[in-house]
This record gives structure tokens, C-alpha cells and sequence, in this order.
């Protein structure tokens, strides 16, 4: 069997996108999944997104990580996934999805995209991980520690990423990381270790809400806020309705097919 996809990035976050309305993508195909998303020798993304049929919104969104792992939303993901079905005629421009976190809503605003996503959850701030700094908690759709530093720059991403990700105080599951500051004019610059890709990515639709919100939360900055991703894309946040709304760009890289059985 053939697949046909769509390369796309939305900030940097790239992602394979498939339509997959016939439910014919291979979802429990692990070994394949990681031979499609590695860099060097597949497609290389950070994560999978199947377009599918739902009785509850316009389409379905599905998630897979690079490890092969579904979870239950990707931010930039969603922004990407309703630009592709507004492209391919599915929706009209404002339109909702149905997603593992929940039933959420997006705009096609010409090449930008806004998705306002679920209720966020589970807000914990000072959260004493023994590390330099005390971690802020939020559940922004996925799970996301935040580590306020003073200059994200010099962080050893992969190491402390993958501390902050493992450690027990997220539980089995365990957390993606970000690493943010507030600058001067009021944006945040943001980096973000990415569960499921395990390792940086350059820029975290559901991590950057969760710094904006928790910033706001803190009387910190202003909504709405910019965030500054690392590929050098911003992402815009702000509040609806006790929702986060995440702004930016949702870009097409290029279209392939792959062999399913055979080769990738
Ligand atoms: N890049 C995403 C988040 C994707 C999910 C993440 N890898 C996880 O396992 O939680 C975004 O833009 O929100």
C-alpha cells in the first residue's frame, strides 16, 4: 500500500499529515512509524498527524509521536492539520476537531492558523523537583513543565530536558520541558524538550500557551503575548473564554508517498 503525505511545519514543528479518512494508516505499526519519522533515514518529523472521520466535530485529529507513542494533542499539530483539511475542502475556514484532550476549535486566517485549545488543567507552580530552580506546571492539552531561566540560550537542553521529563514528579507518563524568560518588552523566548521526540524541537504550540499562561498568571506579562520559538518563528497567546489561543504560521514543506510493507 501506498501513503501519501504532506511535509508541513507550523513554527518550526514539523509533522507528517496524512488523510487518512479511509482508517487504513497502520496507528499500532510502531517499527514503521519510527522508520518514517527518523531524520537521517526516513521522512524525519516530530510527530504524525492522521486526518480521520468523527461523529462529535468536523474531523478527528490523531497524534503520534516519533517514538511511535499517541498522545492527546500537539498544538502546532492542530494548526497544521486544519490548514491541510481546509486545503483539501473538508471544513470551511472555521471549523472544530475532535482530539484526545478534547473538542477544540480552529481558524484558517489566510497562512496563519489559530487553534484555541482545551481548558488548561492542573496548574502547579513551584513544584520542588530538587533542581537550581523550582518548575511551574500546566496540562495545556499535554503535559508541560516550565523551568523560568535566565537565559534560555545557555541551557543544556538535551541533559536537563530529559531530567525534567523523566523525573517522578510527573509520574509514568513524565512531561515535555520547557525552558523560558520573560524579556524586557513583555515576550517570552522559549525552548522546549519534546516528549515522544525526545530530544529539542524548534518550537512547542502546547508549551508555549503553557509559559504564556503561567507568565500571565503571574502577573508577569500582558495577553496577548508573544513567544519567540526556537527556529526564530513566533507564536502569539492569548485567553478565550479560559482557553488559550495559540497564533502562527502553518506551512507547507513538501508532499511524498511512502511504501507501507516494503521500504519507507
Ligand atoms: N509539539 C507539540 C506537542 C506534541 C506532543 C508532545 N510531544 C507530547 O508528547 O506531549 C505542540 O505543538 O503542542
Amino acid at each position: 500500500m501506498n501513503i501519501s503525505f504532506h511535509k508541513m511545519h507550523g513554527a518550526g514543528n514539523d509533522f507528517i499529515v496524512i488523510d487518512d479518512s479511509g482508517l487504513r494508516f497502520p496507528l499500532d505499526d510502531t517499527p514503521f512509524i519510527q522508520k518514517m519519522t527518523a531524520r537521517r533515514t526516513g521522512v524525519g518529523c516530530d510527530g504524525v498527524l492522521l486526518i480521520q472521520p468523527s461523529e462529535t466535530a468536523d474531523f478527528r485529529m490523531r497524534f503520534i509521536n516519533p517514538d511511535g507513542g499517541e498522545v492527546d494533542m500537539c498544538g502546532n499539530g492542530a494548526r497544521c492539520i486544519a490548514r491541510r483539511a481546509f486545503d483539501l475542502g473538508l471544513v470551511t475556514e472555521d471549523m472544530t476537531i475532535e482530539t484526545g484532550a478534547g473538542r477544540v476549535e480552529a481558524q484558517v486566517l489566510g497562512r496563519q492558523v489559530r487553534i484555541c485549545l482545551t481548558e488548561p488543567k492542573d496548574l502547579k507552580l513551584g513544584l520542588d523537583a530538587g533542581l537550581e530552580r523550582p518548575l511551574d506546571f500546566l496540562n495545556t492539552g499535554v503535559e508541560h513543565a516550565v523551568d523560568w531561566v535566565d537565559d534560555p540560550s545557555e541551557i543544556d537542553v538535551q541533559v536537563l530536558g530529559k531530567k525534567i521529563r523523566e523525573h517522578p514528579l510527573f509520574g509514568s507518563g513524565g512531561t515535555n520541558a520547557n525552558f523560558a524568560k520573560v524579556e524586557a518588552d513583555g515576550s517570552i523566548i522559549l525552548r522546549t524538550y519534546e516528549r515522544g521526540v525526545e530530544a529539542e524541537t524548534l518550537a512547542c504550540g502546547t508549551g508555549a500557551a503553557a509559559v504564556g499562561l503561567i507568565a500571565a498568571e503571574k502577573g508577569w506579562v500582558s495577553l496577548p503575548v508573544p513567544v519567540h520559538c526556537a527556529g526564530g518563528y513566533d507564536l502569539v497567546i492569548d485567553l478565550f473564554r479560559n482557553k488559550a489561543t495559540l497564533t502562527g504560521g502553518a506551512e507547507y514543506v513538501f508532499e511524498g508517498t511512502v511504501e507501507y510493507g516494503d521500504r519507507v
